[in-house]
């Protein structure tokens, strides 16, 4: 059906369009946060999102409590203890053109009144994930969940090598990156389940999200997962100003970033970065779904604060979907 322009549209129109939208949307998160399986294309789910986004802006009064625009992430699988995140995880909002990329620029620099150095960074496609050390030992591990309550998963954590049981300074401190599973990793493990007759995972942000909400300590353990860490909670326990020197001074507390970061003075710039990573996504050892770009100097991440659900100080430009790695039972075998 073509989209009807919601400037033409009446409330009961809109009503109806949107009550279908939010029906199919929370189906598809269920899929997606509590079964790890999506059975929807990224951005077709972003796109009928963004549509219910719209529609509620134009018409209020449609908005509903159950509204997927109105809860963040997923719930708390069974069978894992609860973590309240004593500040939120964020998501993030999404654009999908470099047009709609330039007017958050435009928008964010009309509200600080001046121009606004961005880090840019990959999107990584994996899970979100809390660490929290006290003293500078790692005392939690927890997912993101609905962004205010999470899954413990500290067990699980301890077994992926890329985090730090101990800092290199005693800094009590929440750190929030994301959990991801490697290519190559991804492809060992479907592999070995398609041999053995099992299901396989249909990507390998499904593989990580399954590997590491996982009972089964042990069976995380043998999953080679890693992870960049990227944000902090509370902005007081580092020296970093801004957001790339902060990523520095991570690495230098013993956390795994990811290197590909780089500071843009202009739009340009973030153009330029975006082009140069649609390019490399491929041969990227891991899966990326964008680029989040974020304004550079922490006390403006402060001072701009968030909504409900995402930052005022960043955002994520979504590439088309990767085309998803065959699944093995589709491979014609000669
Ligand atoms: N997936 C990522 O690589 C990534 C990133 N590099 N940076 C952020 O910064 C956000 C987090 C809270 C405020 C800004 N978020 C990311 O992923 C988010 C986390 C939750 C939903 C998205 O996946």
């Amino acid at each position: 059906m073509a989209e009807q322009p919601i400037t033409a549209m009446d409330v009961s129109t809109a009503e109806t369009e949107a009550a279908g939208l939010r029906v199919q949307l929370n189906q598809w998160r269920k899929d997606y946060y509590d079964n790890d399986a999506p059975n929807v294309e990224d951005d077709i789910y972003d796109r009928n999102y963004a549509r219910l986004v719209a529609l509620e802006q134009a018409f209020p009064q449609l908005i509903t409590p159950d509204s997927p625009t109105q809860l963040v992430g997923g719930t708390v699988k069974a069978g894992f203890t609860k973590v309240q995140h004593e500040i939120p995880m964020l998501s993030l909002g999404d654009v999908f053109s470099q047009a709609e990329l330039q007017e958050f620029n435009d928008r964010l620099v009309q509200n600080v009144g001046e121009p606004v150095d961005y880090n840019c960074e990959l999107k990584i496609d994996g899970l979100a994930l809390s660490l929290r050390y006290e003293n500078g030992v790692l005392v939690q591990g927890s997912t993101r969940g609905n962004g205010t309550v999470g899954e413990d998963i500290t067990k699980n954590i301890m077994t992926i090598e890329s985090i730090p049981h101990q800092l290199t300074k005693p800094l009590t401190i929440d750190v929030r990156g994301e959990c991801y599973m490697p290519k190559a990793a991804f492809a060992a493990l479907n592999e070995r389940r398609e041999a053995a007759g099992e299901s396989v995972f249909a990507n390998p942000r499904n593989a990580a999200a399954g590997s590491l909400r996982q009972l089964d300590t042990k069976v995380t353990a043998e999953r080679q997962l890693s992870t960049f860490m990227y944000n902090i909670a509370d902005y007081e326990p580092i020296t970093a100003r801004t957001q790339s020197d902060m990523l520095t001074e991570f690495a230098d507390l013993g956390f795994t970033i990811n290197p590909a970061f780089k500071v843009a003075h202009s739009m340009d710039d973030v153009f330029q970065y975006i082009d140069h990573y649609q390019n490399e996504r491929p041969d990227l050892a891991y899966g990326i779904d964008g680029i989040v770009i974020k304004a550079n100097p922490l006390p403006l991440q402060r001072q701009l604060g968030a909504t409900v659900k995402v930052p005022r100080w960043a955002i994520a430009f979504k590439f088309p979907p990767d085309e998803q790695p065959t699944l093995l039972k589709d491979v014609e075998w000669t």
